[in-house]
């Protein structure tokens, strides 16, 4: 077999993995174990997409979080795909702080200089770094490659980089980061395939997942995202809140005595979907129920994403097409469509039959602004970096980084 690349991408419910050809990209196995925390469920499938195992979660291989997760995917690695050379492994990192705006091989230097960061993402950050030193164990002498949730963010407008904060926080780093950079790069790519009339346009991508964020683009470049420092802000999702008046925070604080081990629970934890339905986090679970509470966590989640659009217009000054990805973004048509009802006003008429169908394209044929549903490929993303970044001359020597730069900077 020829040489490969493996991706390792873990996000907050999931973790998924692919193996691509290090030269065509041409993808020689694809997998994810979801539904992590709730009800886990493994599948492995060949390039052309047949399974090569699903659910073995039974017994000595059963899975209860991202650790155990890992130590699955490279058991079923080894054992399905016992031919595979791997010369380079390629991570999804959510958080690069104010350091990392491009991919890089990772030493230890680095890991430490990640590691500071896990505060800004625990729900991530961990997983991504344990990640890269499983992956360095299990493939001793093979280039680990980080590549950056915040990356593709990094060079908003001041406006939309800054809190209202005195000046010396945002020297520091306290900055509107925005995650979820990976695939918004991949699907500023397939638009622009599947419509490169839209190219220089103005656009929202809805990244609707797990953990789900919006990115407001102009000429393919991000401008705007709703989430911020930590993948916390914007809108609410599986178990996190989204917006929040930070005076509930101080009200937890100083009223019920949490402490901030309490409260980042509270909002990474036991919020969002999770909190206001109080039956799960999980949107298939929400909308399959009939109770009021499913319903009204589900309207609130589409209400936040109608009220960002109309936010995200406002920045572009217009908007010509929005883009639907993630897991709830790509299967529910329920979702989308309640999103895109009733929009005639900015431009948008959804085809309710083509949304139904699951067609890339969801938006009539008289609507002023463009619907799209594009699957999103982070994995295709991070081989392509990690490819990229293996081939730049000065990217096995390191790249000069080492710590932090200034002092307590992000
Ligand atoms: N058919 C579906 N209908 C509604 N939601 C779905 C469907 N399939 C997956 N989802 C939702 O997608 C979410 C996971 O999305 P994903 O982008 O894979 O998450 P992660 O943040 O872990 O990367 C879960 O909340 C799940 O309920
Ligand atoms: C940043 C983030 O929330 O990622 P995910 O959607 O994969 O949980
Ligand atoms: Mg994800």
């Amino acid at each position: 077999m020829s040489q490969q690349i493996l991706t390792i991408n873990a996000g907050s419910s999931s973790l998924k993995f692919a193996i691509f050809d290090a030269d065509s990209m041409d993808c020689t196995a694809i997998g994810m174990i979801d539904g992590l925390g709730t009800d886990p469920n493994f599948v492995m499938k060949d390039g052309d997409g047949s399974k090569l195992l699903s659910d073995m979660l039974e017994g000595d291989h059963f899975v209860a979080d991202h650790a155990g997760a890992l130590r699955t995917v490279l058991a079923a690695i080894a054992e399905h795909l016992p031919e595979a050379r791997i010369v380079a492994v390629g991570h999804r990192v959510v958080h690069g702080g104010l350091v990392h705006s491009a991919p890089v091989v990772v030493d230890n230097d680095i890991l430490r200089q990640l590691a500071d960061l896990v505060p800004l993402a625990p729900l991530h950050q961990p997983h991504n770094l344990s990640g890269i030193t499983a992956a360095k164990a299990a493939f001793p002498g093979v280039p680990q490659v980080a590549c950056f949730d915040t990356a593709f963010h990094r060079a908003h407008p001041f406006v939309n980089d800054a809190f209202a904060l005195p000046r010396a926080l945002y020297d520091e780093g306290v900055r509107r980061y925005g995650f979820h950079g990976l695939s918004y790069e991949y699907v500023t790519g397939k638009l622009t395939e599947i419509a490169p009339d839209h190219a220089g346009d103005r656009i929202i991508i809805c990244h609707l997942g797990s953990g789900a964020s919006m990115c407001a683009l102009r000429h393919g470049r991000s401008v705007a995202s709703t989430m911020g420092f930590s993948a916390l802000d914007g809108l609410p999702m599986g178990t996190r809140p989204g917006q929040i008046d930070p005076g509930v925070l101080l009200y937890l604080m100083d009223h019920k005595g949490m402490d901030a081990q309490a409260i980042s629970n509270l909002l990474y934890k036991e919020s969002g979907m999770k909190g206001l339905s109080g039956i799960s986090n999980d949107m298939r679970d929400l909308e399959a129920s009939d109770d009021p509470q499913a319903k009204q966590a589900v309207d609130y989640f589409v209400s936040s994403i109608r009220r960002e659009i109309g936010a995200m217009t406002a920045v572009l000054g217009g908007l010509d097409a929005i883009v639907f990805c993630g897991g709830i973004g790509e299967n529910s048509r329920t979702i989308r469509q309640s999103v895109l009802a009733d929009m005639e006003w900015l431009g948008i008429e959804i085809d309710r039959e083509a949304n139904r169908e699951g067609a890339e394209l969801i938006s009539s044929g008289g609507s002023l602004v463009s619907a799209f549903v594009i699957r999103t490929n982070e994995e295709l993303m991070i081989a392509r970096h990690t490819a990229e970044c293996l081939a730049r001359p000065t990217s096995l020597q390191n790249t000069g980084l080492t710590g932090k730069t200034p002092a307590q900077s992000y």
